[in-house]
């Protein structure tokens, strides 16, 4: 149930299921009695609803809808600016729905009554205005309790941008699979609570549409997740070099080092320039320390040690240092024939600011072995145009920019996208406001690392690490600093790694 569906998918999933059906009606019907059935089991106070209904097929389940509730003993009035056009699905509901209609210009919200949404779903195809945006508008500042069909109208289902306008619910119920609308913000936070209800499509007209976005669940990774087999020793579980700033900032690479041990690679060492040695060596115990001053002295070190992963860019700083050391990195699988795997976060990706080329081209080199783990801000100074492009979703822009790098992309933030080169992409649903903290992005490249040197495939890895830090985050709450993230981790990851209950 974690695929998600674009607006064009969706529709495509109904047309596949009205051809294995015969017709398309049932499936209205049934998502009528759906919306008739939460409404009674969840809203036993409301006597009343106001069934604001579209000129589509989003209005067609608020005609069944409102024919049930009446059955059912509510108040239902309707409350519409146009019929549906002639020949519709809606049309066949409207004709048989006698719920007293009335003009949608005049409707003023009862903030007693339960507003059902069903003006528009994922037919919208401008923006929401005139009429139905003034109602919407006032059902927002009236605060009126409202349950969206679909979609909160206005929302787009593709990329959860707010077309026009939009009013907030308090839950929306969709109908078999969520929209990438439903999690991306601001319709996330529109939506309120999502039910996904069966209206009957069958799960196997899915194997027809080409699905390349998913919600970011465990079940898509947990079964990669690193065991350590009994024979494993330390340098089998993965070894992971973290690169240190200068002395005054160490404290970035210790805490990713620290979650590349608490994802449980078997070594960790902290590569630091001569200066910062001192300081580091004050903080660290288990994990080792290495001096590395300049792009020679990483490619000896790289060339003595098995090194499975490396985290470049938090507090490291910029300048040519930092460009030099990420071409190193990028290059040296295809160098020297050793997979080596690079997370590059913070100064790393600042550091092509204005000139990214490089970047992408030593990336392109290192085969899907790279991710990347910008926040919005360093996104658009290494893909300034991707960044402006406003009309595309988030869940593209990760894309386009992970087709341009070669490499994975975490575009991080409260709905972060993860994406791969061809097109895959998961949307983290989990995120808690706790994690906007300094040194949680530190955390995440650490966790990142940790997980791939254990062999996790990075695609998955990123998936798994952004999942488990929200969860570590959730469950540390208010109060929480980046440093409780990795010694909370083990609690969180060992949750994981038991497997998955029956049923
Ligand atoms: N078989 C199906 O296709 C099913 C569809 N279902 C419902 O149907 C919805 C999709 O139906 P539709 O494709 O008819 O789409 P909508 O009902 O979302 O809206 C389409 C209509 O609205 C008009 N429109 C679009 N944007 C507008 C705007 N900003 N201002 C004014 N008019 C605008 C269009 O011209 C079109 O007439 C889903 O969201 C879902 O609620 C459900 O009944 C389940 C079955
Ligand atoms: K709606």
């Amino acid at each position: 149930m974690h695929e998600l569906l674009t607006p064009q998918q969706m529709a495509e999933a109904d047309r596949l299921a009205a051809e294995c059906i015969g017709e398309s009606y049932p499936l209205m019907l049934r998502a009528g009695e759906v919306l008739a059935q939460i409404i009674l089991e969840r809203f036993v106070e409301v006597r009343a609803v106001d069934v604001l209904c579209g000129p589509g097929n989003n209005g067609g389940d608020g005609y069944v809808l409102a024919t049930i509730l009446r059955e059912h003993g509510l108040g239902v009035r309707i409350w519409r600016a146009e019929e549906p056009a002639a020949g519709t699905d809606a049309a066949r509901a409207a004709g048989e729905c006698t719920v007293e209609r009335f003009d949608l210009a005049s409707f003023q919200p009862d903030t007693s009554n339960l507003v059902v949404d069903a003006l528009f779903g994922a037919g919208l195809a401008r923006p929401l205005e005139g009429v139905y945006g003034d109602a919407l508008r006032r059902c927002a500042e009236a605060k009126a309790p409202i349950l969206a069909v679909d979609l909160p109208s206005g929302v787009s289902g593709g990329s959860g941008q707010v077309i026009g306008t939009a009013a907030a619910a308090e839950l929306t119920v969709t109908f078999f699979r969520k929209k990438p609308g439903h999690l991306l913000f601001p319709g996330r936070s529109l939506c309120g609570e999502v039910v996904v209800a069966d209206i009957g499509i069958p799960g196997n007209v899915l194997q027809s549409i080409d699905i390349r976005c998913h919600e970011n669940l465990s079940s898509s990774w947990r079964h990669l997740l690193p065991r350590p087999s009994f024979d494993s020793h330390k340098y089998r579980r993965g070894h992971v070099g973290v690169f240190s700033g200068g002395t005054t900032a160490t404290g970035a690479a210790r805490m990713s080092a620290m979650a590349a041990a608490r994802a449980g690679a078997g070594a960790v060492t902290l590569l630091s320039p001569a200066s910062a040695l001192a300081v580091n060596a004050v903080h660290l115990t288990s994990i080792m320390l290495r001096r590395i001053e300049d792009p020679e002295e990483l490619s000896t070190f790289l060339n003595e040690r098995e090194l499975a992963s490396v985290v470049l860019g938090p507090g490291f700083g910029l300048g040519e240092k930092v460009r030099n050391f990420a071409d190193v990195l990028l290059r040296f699988t295809s160098r020297s024939g050793r997979r080596l795997k690079v997370v590059l976060d913070a100064d790393a990706l600042t550091g092509f600011a204005g000139d990214p080329e490089p970047l992408f081209e030593a990336a392109k080199e290192n085969g899907g072995g790279t991710v990347l783990t910008p926040h919005e801000g360093e996104f658009a100074r290494i893909f300034p145009d991707i960044a402006a492009a406003a009309e595309l979703s988030k869940v593209d822009r990760a894309r386009q920019a992970a087709e341009r790098s070669g490499a994975v992309m975490v575009l991080k933030g409260a709905d972060t996208v993860i994406a791969y080169p061809d097109g895959q992409a998961a949307i983290n649903s989990n995120g808690t406001p706790y994690l906007a903290t300094a040194g949680s992005g530190d955390v995440l490249a650490g966790m990142i690392a940790g997980l791939m040197a254990q062999g996790m495939p990075p695609f998955e890895a990123a998936c798994a690490a952004v999942y488990l830090h929200a969860e570590t985050a959730r469950s540390l709450g208010p109060g929480l600093i980046a440093e409780d993230l990795p010694a909370r981790l083990p609690v969180i990851l060992s949750a994981y790694l038991e497997p998955p209950a029956r049923g």
